[in-house]
């Protein structure tokens, strides 16, 4: 081939986080959504892969605009800023609903043994943080716990969060059809088994808090140590740091916040769903981390609050999930790890044992 210069593959693909044999990649979404059908195929490879090592990525050119992201934000701090009352009016219920407002102490995410654990671990080093859970709108049975009566601001928070949970809905979509290519499936074989949108729009505040909280506690968390639940999530961090990644030798690294980037990781029952192919890693958030070249200490005695957005996507809550098609079989001498189970039963059987 003397002579002839090397084809430039393109390789919408650079390090997000490389520490501890914990690779995060950084992956440009944008000729997935816009590119060729060889564009899609080499990112709907990157994607997969990112998900069969680390179990995380960083999505960019994701296509949600970062004022949508800013506008959401910014209407997730002012619900938090309402007064206690108001907020705890709109509480959550139950496992089924996991719609409405979580005060402080309520979730504890690390897995607990037994119940009486639960209660151990919670009074021990409760999660620091409260959150506003938000499901698919207009179930029956099921509603949203939106503050739209109190006042208009209300109202105005119930069509952000709405308008977002569509938009996240569709990124879902897309970011299955990536898997599918890298795993080898037709392009839309998990169309069917999302359309629902039984996915979980949930706003979190980590308030404000006293370094002490932290220097006189070494296993004080913002929030414990878990995997997710469903197939991705979507996390939309501020600016502040302190989420922490699991890496293959059991330390925690810093997953540091990518400006206009999403975090997206693969959850417990698309672990499963794929034979363990696919990890779903664990993560925890803790105090932020020092500023990296700074000589000085910090004067102030208190850390500032963090807010970030999850969006837990899972399956449509009636379908069946068993080991996809090439995860499995006598030819590759794998067996199927798991029994089928239906996504909504799934759900609600890991949401009753943190609540
Ligand atoms: O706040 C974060 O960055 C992560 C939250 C999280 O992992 C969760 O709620 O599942
Ligand atoms: C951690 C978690 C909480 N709530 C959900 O709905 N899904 C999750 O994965
Ligand atoms: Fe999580």
């Amino acid at each position: 081939m003397a002579g002839n210069l090397p084809q430039q593959e393109c390789k919408p693909v650079s390090t997000g986080v490389d520490k501890d044999n914990l690779v995060i990649p950084l992956i440009d979404f944008g000729p997935f959504l816009n590119g060729t059908p060889a564009d899609k195929h080499s990112v709907g490879i990157a994607v997969t892969e990112a998900f069969k090592t680390s179990g995380f990525l960083y999505l960019k050119n994701h296509g949600i605009p970062p004022s949508v992201v800013s506008r959401v934000f910014a209407s997730s701090a002012r619900f938090f800023a309402r007064p206690q009352a108001e907020k705890d009016s709109l509480g959550w219920t139950t496992p089924q609903s996991n719609r409405g407002y979580v005060a402080r102490g309520r979730e504890k995410l690390t897995r607990p043994d037994d119940k009486s654990n639960v209660q151990a671990l919670r009074s021990a080093n409760p999660d620091l943080k409260e959150t506003m859970e938000i499901g698919r709108d207009g179930v029956e049975g099921l509603p949203n716990r939106w503050p739209d009566h109190i006042d208009d601001e209300g109202k105005d928070f119930k069509q952000v969060m709405q308008s977002f949970f569509q938009t996240c809905k569709e990124l879902h979509t897309q970011v299955m059809r990536a898997v599918s290519i890298g795993m080898n499936l037709p392009e839309s074989f998990f169309d069917e088994f999302v359309d629902a949108g039984d996915n979980n729009l949930r706003l979190l505040h980590y308030p404000p808090i006293p370094r002490s909280v932290f220097s006189s506690n070494p296993d004080q968390v913002r929030a414990g140590e878990h995997s997710d639940y469903g197939s991705l999530t979507l996390l939309f961090q501020d600016a502040r740091g302190g989420l922490q990644v699991r890496s293959p030798k059991g330390t925690f690294i810093d997953a540091t916040p990518i400006p206009d980037t999403i975090v997206v990781n693969a959850g417990d029952l698309l672990a499963r769903w794929s034979n363990d192919t696919i990890k779903s890693t664990k993560h925890r958030v803790v105090e932020p981390p020092k500023p990296a070249n700074s000589e000085a200490e910090d004067s102030s005695d208190m850390y500032p609050a963090r807010y970030s957005i999850a969006y837990f996507c899972n399956p449509n809550n009636d379908k069946f999930i068993e080991a996809l098609p090439g995860t499995y079989g006598e030819d590759l001498h794998i067996p199927k790890k798991y029994s089928g189970i239906t996504s909504g039963d799934y759900l609600v059987q890991r949401l009753t044992a943190t609540y």
